[in-house]
């Protein structure tokens, strides 16, 4: 039905044969993003018979409008209306208002700046010995021992996990945004070899293995109150550990890349530590973690003079948006003194990312620990990248560094 649908608009729509899933798209997307801006607001990607946006004002108005654009179908390639999910939907991520309103207000809550500042003590305090373990060996893997081992420790411990089994983790993390993509041989694979993980996760969110006082414990204390069920609080912890680990690790990741492949960005940060939130944000907009995402229309629908059907997917390229040239100044330079507010890397509207403010706090804190300490840093080898359908960051960051 969606071909005829194209075929029929096809002289509106222009017609992309590209798989954005593909490893060289995936290993340096951004000169495919600047064709697909260039085709049109709207390009239909046959490959996948989906719509496709790549510029920043499409996309902004797609993700402002739940309305007509909807969560519930999924927010990945497949659509729940004719398919089964791979794991229960989200009751936040996957959900449209009214449903999703409620849920969305405990959450903004217990992930509001005034609940986390409380853990700034903490959080500065694992920054500084870490950032002093690292400095001391001079080489290191920047991916495996700093980027993944910070949120690995601070947000694990916030959310109120135990020590042990937190190796699953990350693959379940790379398994949930492999599943927004399509079923291809990357997630076959890591839903074959993550059985366990699975498992761990949906045991880890119950309540008996969780800190008196996490913030997992808080969401169960919210149900307490009769704001959510028992269900819905285990539900959300499973949200916290399927959004808030893997992105912020590939955040960190980008942005120790980008700083070594910047130094003159660097020597700014490093002049002024204060500059870390700021330059968080940078690396946010220029190497986002997340780089595509869906949404289903409810309607029929019009996007820049494109008549849409109902029930089509939509493919917003979020890493595109980013760097379109219609919206930033040199968007392909790296430039921590920019303001760059307002980009789409944790998306906009009722579905921006929940977990924003605890991405800033924990970019913030260990960016300006190594700022205050890391003289230089430059790559040793080649940054492995980690190829995943939807987020983009690194799994082997080899550099050497130099102190005071
Ligand atoms: C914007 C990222 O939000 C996510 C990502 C992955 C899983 C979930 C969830 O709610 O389980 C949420």
């Amino acid at each position: 039905m969606s071909t005829a649908v194209a075929s029929s608009l096809a002289p509106e729509v222009p017609i992309s044969d590209l798989d954005p899933y593909a490893d060289e798209v995936l290993s340096n997307p951004y000169p495919y993003y600047a064709k697909l801006r260039d085709l049109g607001p709207v390009v239909w990607l046959d490959r996948y018979q989906v719509y496709a946006l790549a510029r920043h004002d499409e996309i902004h108005a797609v993700l402002s409008d739940p309305h007509n654009f909807c969560s519930s179908a999924g927010v990945g390639l497949a659509n729940f209306h004719t398919e089964e999910p791979w794991r229960k939907p989200s009751i936040i991520l996957e959900a449209d208002p009214p449903a999703h309103s409620g849920i969305r207000k405990v959450v903004a809550r217990i992930l509001s700046p005034a609940n986390i500042s409380k853990l700034r003590p903490t959080f500065e305090a694992e920054a500084d010995k870490l950032v002093d373990r690292v400095l001391a060996k001079g080489h290191f893997d920047a991916a495996s021992e700093f980027c993944e081992a910070y949120p690995l420790k601070v947000f694990a411990d916030a959310v109120g996990l135990p020590a042990e089994g937190r190796e699953n983790l990350l693959p379940y993390g790379d398994m949930v945004f492999n599943g927004f993509g399509p079923i291809n041989e990357r997630f076959s694979k890591r839903l074959e070899s993550s059985s366990g993980a699975v498992q761990w996760i949906n045991n880890i969110c119950r309540r008996e293995n969780l800190s008196e006082n996490g913030l997992g414990a808080q969401l169960y204390a919210a149900a307490d109150a009769g704001e959510l069920t028992q269900d819905e609080a285990g539900m959300l912890v499973r949200t916290l550990l399927s959004a808030g680990l893997d992105t912020t690790v590939f955040t960190l990741c980008n942005a120790l890349v980008s700083f070594a492949q910047n130094p003159d960005q660097y020597a700014i940060l490093r002049s002024n530590p204060a500059l870390a939130r700021q330059s968080v944000e940078e690396v946010i907009r220029y190497e986002p973690t997340f780089h595509s995402f869906y949404r289903t229309t409810a309607k029929r629908v019009e996007i820049a003079g494109v008549a849409m059907d109902t029930s089509q997917k939509i493919v917003v390229f979020i890493g595109s948006a980013n760097r379109d040239p219609r919206r930033w100044e040199n968007p392909d330079k790296f430039d921590i003194t920019r303001r760059a507010t307002g980009n789409l890397g944790f998306g906009t509207g009722i579905h921006g990312c929940a977990g924003q403010m605890m991405a800033r706090l924990e970019g913030d804190i260990l960016l300006s620990a190594l700022a205050r300490k890391m003289k230089s840093i430059e790559l040793t080898g080649e940054p492995v990248q980690h190829y995943n359908n939807t987020v983009r960051g690194y799994t082997s960051i080899p550099v050497s560094t130099t102190t005071n």
